[in-house]
């Protein structure tokens, strides 16, 4: 059995290298890997990556949220590659063809390429929000309909909430990963995210991978935090 340590990304959202890299430091003996995102990307680019990665040595999930016309995104994974990550995220709203541009871009690394995986709808969103964009309709139906899409582009899996796997799952079929945020312990303040679950209950409902920020990062001893969330999914 897959442990749950090893189903962890710890998200680390700072634009401080040496926060950073203290951070995988600390905690990377207690999860699966480290996402490193927008925030980090934007500050310390492709030198802070492998800065982190180098201190953290465990799997890196490269969480750039691409959104552009296919060639561009194409462009940008195929960028990606020499930091062999093992995911990047592109935004399943960008469509069908840039999904399957940016598949078609990850090939080129061969065996070791990266998984590709569509956002569907944030995790931060709920109804009143997607109204306000113009998407009415159940979150749950438009989460589905951009995780089906984006699995015959050619996506190998996508990021949903842990509301959402349940019906991804059937959807989706075994073998499409579902990396999922809005993972909240039982003594965690939900901050932003509108659809959490803790993380038991999320592997119970069929993540394959949970995401975990601040709950980690913020407590006061990071290592300490991994290891309570890793306790209580094996409680749980
Ligand atoms: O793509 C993501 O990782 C992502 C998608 C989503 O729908 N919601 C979401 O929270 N995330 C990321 O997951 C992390 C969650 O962090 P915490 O809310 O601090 O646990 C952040 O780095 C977000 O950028």
């Amino acid at each position: 059995m897959v442990s749950p340590a090893s189903r962890i990304y710890c998200a680390i959202d700072t634009t401080d290298l040496d926060t950073a890299r203290s951070l995988a430091a600390r905690v990377s003996g207690f999860v699966g890997g480290l996402k490193l995102g927008l925030e980090f990307f934007v500050a310390n680019g492709p030198a802070g990556v492998r800065a982190v990665v180098e201190e953290g040595r465990v799997p890196l999930f490269l969480d750039l949220k691409l959104h552009d016309i296919p060639n561009t995104v194409a462009g940008a994974v195929k960028a990606a590659l020499p930091l062999k990550p093992a995911f990047i995220t592109i935004h399943a709203a960008g469509g069908p063809a840039m999904i399957a541009a940016a598949a078609e871009a990850a090939r080129a690394a061969g065996a070791s390429r990266p998984r590709i995986l569509a956002v569907t709808v944030l995790t931060s969103l709920d109804g009143p929000d997607l109204d306000a964009v113009g998407q009415s309709g159940p979150v749950a139906d438009q989460v589905r309909r951009l995780a089906v899409m984006a699995r015959a582009a050619g996506a190998d899996g996508v990021v949903c909430s842990p509301v959402e796997t349940v019906a991804l799952r059937q959807a989706c079929g075994p073998g499409f990963s579902l990396m999922v945020p809005g993972i909240r312990p039982s003594w965690a303040a939900p901050n932003d995210q509108k659809r959490v679950m803790t993380p038991a209950d999320a592997l119970r409902f069929g993540a394959d991978h949970l995401v975990i920020g601040r709950p980690i990062t913020e407590a006061a001893d990071p290592a300490d935090a991994a290891r309570r969330i890793v306790a209580e999914i094996e409680g749980g």
